[in-house]
């Protein structure tokens, strides 16, 4: 079965999410605007995948280049971007030709903002190969890179003209990989959508089988919840009761430091997996959620093998990266947190002993 999601922003465009679906990469690409060249950018263990990719593109008369990126998190460099601008240079990339960001998320954002960034933007088209980029990366137009100061401090909104969620690809994701997508998916739980908490809690063995019908049933889930998060809020910038975007960023201000202190040797989910318990830790000291939505917040991410603890006695590392994190107003920390099941909000300048209980709260 092949499920066509639109995302209803101003420019509108689906996400195709099936088996073997491939083949309407052409569609996405959408041949009616001039489009001579191709550029799919993926990173190494996604060669095979990027030629066959190519093979019916080229057999359409386009002209196709692999352009092969450092895996995973190497990719989201100021000097892997000025290679990738080299090589579209060299190749005499124009407005009508179109990228293709194929991988994981970090290779979906680099390309993204390869995108945005060549001739002030041309069309890409997303085609993630993890759970975690089906669900969250690939979907939604935040594009970037990593600076040493911290995680995703460059880049641009810019919308993808389609993305393509073969489900097929899963088939070789590795367990952890799985993992750190469902954490970005039980982070959709958590903000928008408690039947998907309900979907794993009633069967959280059938979840570590990537290709299994519920995590497909998951994932259309979770890419519902941020299409409708996107729609009014392109550019993060709703503010006041409406919260808007920035429930997406649930668990990311302290997972994004997480992340940066570890050198992103640690999974995006993960970190965001340990952020998701800090803040919940955070909303509950506040007196705005329960024990029982606490612990929910425990027993299901241990239950599919997150880490919901981090290292002690580094609190000043952490909190001055946070200070960094894009939500922050001048001095003022903010943080997404919850005030109950599915009600995000945001909790503007909590006292700083408030921040650092709950960071002892999850530290061993
Ligand atoms: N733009 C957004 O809205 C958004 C949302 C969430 C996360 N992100 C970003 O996404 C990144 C994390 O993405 P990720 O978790 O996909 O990690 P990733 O891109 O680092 O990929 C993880 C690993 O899986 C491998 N891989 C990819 N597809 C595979 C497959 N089908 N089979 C086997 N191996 C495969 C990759 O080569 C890599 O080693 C982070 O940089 C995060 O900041 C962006
Ligand atoms: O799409 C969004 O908006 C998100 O916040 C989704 C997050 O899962 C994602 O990790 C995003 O890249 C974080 O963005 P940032 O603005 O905090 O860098
Ligand atoms: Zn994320």
């Amino acid at each position: 079965m092949t499920t066509r999601l639109t995302v209803p922003t101003d420019h509108p465009y689906d996400v195709v999410i099936g088996n073997g679906v491939h083949e309407e990469l052409r569609g996405l690409i959408g041949y009616g605007r001039g489009v001579l060249r191709v550029a799919i950018i993926h990173a190494p263990a996604m060669r095979e995948q990027a030629e066959q990719l190519r093979k019916p593109l080229v057999a359409d008369s386009l002209d196709v280049h692999l352009i092969e990126v450092p895996d995973s998190e190497q990719a989201k460099t100021a000097d892997v971007l000025s290679f990738c601008w080299k090589v579209l240079g060299e190749l005499g990339f124009t407005r009508s030709d179109v990228i293709v960001g194929l991988g994981g998320g970090a290779t979906t954002d680099l390309a993204g903002f390869v995108a945005a960034s060549w001739l002030r933007g041309v069309r890409f088209v997303n085609v993630p190969t993890t759970v975690l980029g089906m669900v969250d990366a690939a979907v939604g137009g935040k594009t970037g890179i990593n600076t040493p100061e911290g995680k995703n401090l460059v880049g641009a909104f810019h919308e993808p003209a389609g993305v393509l969620c073969d489900l097929d690809v899963l088939g070789s994701l590795p367990a952890a990989e799985l993992r750190s997508g469902l954490a970005e998916i039980v982070k959709c739980g958590f903000i928008a959508d408690p039947t998907i908490l309900e979907l794993i809690e009633a069967a959280p063995e059938a979840v570590s089988d990537a290709t299994s019908p519920i995590v497909a049933e998951l994932i259309t889930k979770g890419i519902a919840v941020k299409a409708r998060a996107v729609a009014g809020d392109l550019r993060e910038t709703a503010g006041g009761a409406e919260i808007g975007r920035e429930a997406l960023n649930y668990g990311h201000t302290f997972g994004h430091a997480v992340e940066r202190f570890e050198g992103y040797r640690i999974r995006h989910g993960e970190a965001i997996s340990i952020g998701m318990v800090y803040v919940a830790e955070i909303a509950h000291r506040s007196g705005l959620i329960d024990d029982e939505l606490l612990a929910r917040h425990r027993s299901i991410l241990t239950t599919l093998g997150l880490p919901t603890t981090y290292r002690p006695g580094i609190w000043e590392a952490l909190s001055a990266t946070m200070r960094v994190d894009k939500k922050t107003r001048g001095d003022q920390l903010r943080f997404v947190v919850l005030d109950g099941l599915a009600s995000p909000v945001i909790l503007a300048g909590p006292d700083e002993s408030l921040i650092f209980d709950a960071y002892r709260a999850i530290s061993e």
